[in-house]
This record gives structure tokens, C-alpha cells and sequence, in this order.
């Protein structure tokens, strides 16, 4: 399936409160696009309508696809939450989606995608018996088995020790390749490391910020890399 890109134009309220600004934003097909701002400013919102799953918020205006196709199926989303379901072994968890369409389940490639995010050992136990970065990997997991061209990533390494988060960057921008991503962070070095466009969401819109030349996901080092997180974290400290 080739994936396409969105696009976004207006904003959304939950009752009279506007939760999200007016905006007019492209995410481009087959790239990472990295969103950042203030919190509260209406990033979970906009993942979440994308998606299809903001029943709390009303849309004014629309979310395409360029391609014309509807976005229903194509969209996979993690949320900020890891939302597994405590009486499933981690392995159902990851196998959930197929489980609640009724469609086949595919135990070796859950195998699979868990032993991808380090779970092999844990792929039999409950959820509360693991960490809080486990339970985010598993997330991660379950999100990646989905298999879908469109990826919507709510702060998906955000429990994770610092060489996790970088292994977990690496193999999540590899299985990804060809995706549409779009991924929430409030880490700059994170946006800098992995966006191919690079914005920023505040209450009053959405801007784009230079993301750098080279092809995700950069190293840790890269010097344009670097003075992009830094340009990045002296951007988000003047955001209203
Ligand atoms: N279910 C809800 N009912 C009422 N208001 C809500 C609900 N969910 C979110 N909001 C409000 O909508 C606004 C946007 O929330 P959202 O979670 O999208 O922000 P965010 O930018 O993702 O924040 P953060 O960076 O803290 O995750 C916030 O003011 C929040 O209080």
C-alpha cells in the first residue's frame, strides 16, 4: 500500500473550548513529520482526529488524504497512553487489532515485532507486571504489527532510558520506512534526530521549523543535527 500524505485545514473544539488553533498543515506522504509545542496546545487532539478516534472533539473543516481514498484503515495510531488490556498476555495485546476485526492472528509475527522492541522474554506475561518503559514498547509493538501506511505517534519513546530511545528511534524509523509518519514529541534532539519536517503547534497555529538535509534517522552527533535540536529548544522557549 502506498502511503499517502494529509491534509489538514481548521480546528476543533470540545464544547465551546477550542482545543486546537486554526491550522492549514501538509504532512507529506512517505516522511516523518515531528510535531512539538507547549502542552495542551491541541497535538494528542489532532493525532486523535486524524485517526478517526476524537469522539470528544468537533472538527471544523477537513482531514484528507491526497490521494482522495478515505483515511478509515490506513491509519494506525499510538497513543500517549499505552492502553493495553490488563487480563491479555503481552503477546494478545500486540495481537489485538486483528483479534477485534475478526481477521486471522499472526503469533510468529508478533513474535516477531516484540523481539524488534527487546519483549522476547516478557511476551507471556501480564501488563502490570511489567515496567513503564516495557509497557510503552509494547504499545510500540502493537502499533508496528498494525502494519498500516499511515503512522500517528503520540510520545512514543517518552518512558524510555536514553539507549533504549535511541535502539527504539532506529528500528522504528527502519520499519517505518515508506510510512507516513507523524510523530508527537517534546523532545528537540528527538524531532531534530527523526523529522523530515519539523514543526511546532502553539495556541495560535502551527509553524514550520528547519528540519535538517540529511535522511532519518541521523546520528546522535550529526552536527547539523545538533544546531537544529538547539535552534529547536531556543524556538519552543520563546512559544507563547
Ligand atoms: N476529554 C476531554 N475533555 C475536555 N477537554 C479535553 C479532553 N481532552 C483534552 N482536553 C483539553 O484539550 C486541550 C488539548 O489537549 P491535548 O491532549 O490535545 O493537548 P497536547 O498538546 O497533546 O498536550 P500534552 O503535550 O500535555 O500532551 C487541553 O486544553 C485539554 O485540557
Amino acid at each position: 500500500m502506498t502511503a499517502p500524505g494529509l491534509l489538514i485545514d481548521g480546528s476543533a473544539r470540545i464544547g465551546d473550548v477550542p482545543v486546537l488553533a486554526p491550522i492549514r498543515f501538509n504532512v507529506p506522504a512517505g516522511r516523518w513529520t515531528c510535531l512539538l509545542g507547549p502542552s495542551g496546545v491541541g497535538k494528542s487532539t489532532l493525532l486523535r482526529l486524524i485517526a478517526g478516534v476524537a469522539d470528544e472533539a468537533t472538527l471544523t473543516g477537513q482531514i484528507t488524504a491526497t490521494d482522495g481514498a478515505p483515511l478509515a484503515g490506513r491509519v494506525a495510531m499510538m497513543a500517549q497512553d499505552p492502553l493495553l488490556m490488563p487480563w491479555l498476555s503481552v503477546t494478545d495485546n500486540v495481537m489485538l487489532g486483528s483479534r477485534l476485526r475478526g481477521d486471522r492472528a499472526e503469533p510468529d509475527r508478533a513474535a516477531k515485532v516484540l523481539a524488534s522492541v527487546g519483549l522476547s522474554e516478557h511476551a507471556a506475561k501480564r501488563p502490570t507486571t511489567l515496567s513503564g518503559g516495557q509497557r510503552q514498547r509494547a504499545a510500540l509493538a502493537r502499533t508496528l504489527m498494525e502494519d498500516r501506511p499511515i503512522v500517528l505517534l503520540d510520545e512514543p519513546f517518552s518512558a524510555l532510558d536514553a539507549r533504549t530511545r535511541l535502539m527504539m528511534q532506529e528500528m522504528t524509523a527502519d520499519r517505518l520506512q515508506g510510512c507516513t509518519v507523524m510523530m508527537v514529541t517534546h523532545d528537540p534532539a528527538e524531532a531534530a534526530r527523526l523529522g523530515d519536517r519539523i514543526a511546532i503547534l502553539s495556541a495560535t497555529g502551527i509553524e514550520d521549523h528547519p528540519a535538517p538535509s540529511t535522511s532519518v534517522p541521523r546520528h546522535v552527533d550529526d552536527a547539523e543535527t545538533l544546531q537544529i535540536q538547539g535552534r529547536l529548544l531556543a524556538r519552543l522557549r520563546e512559544a507563547p
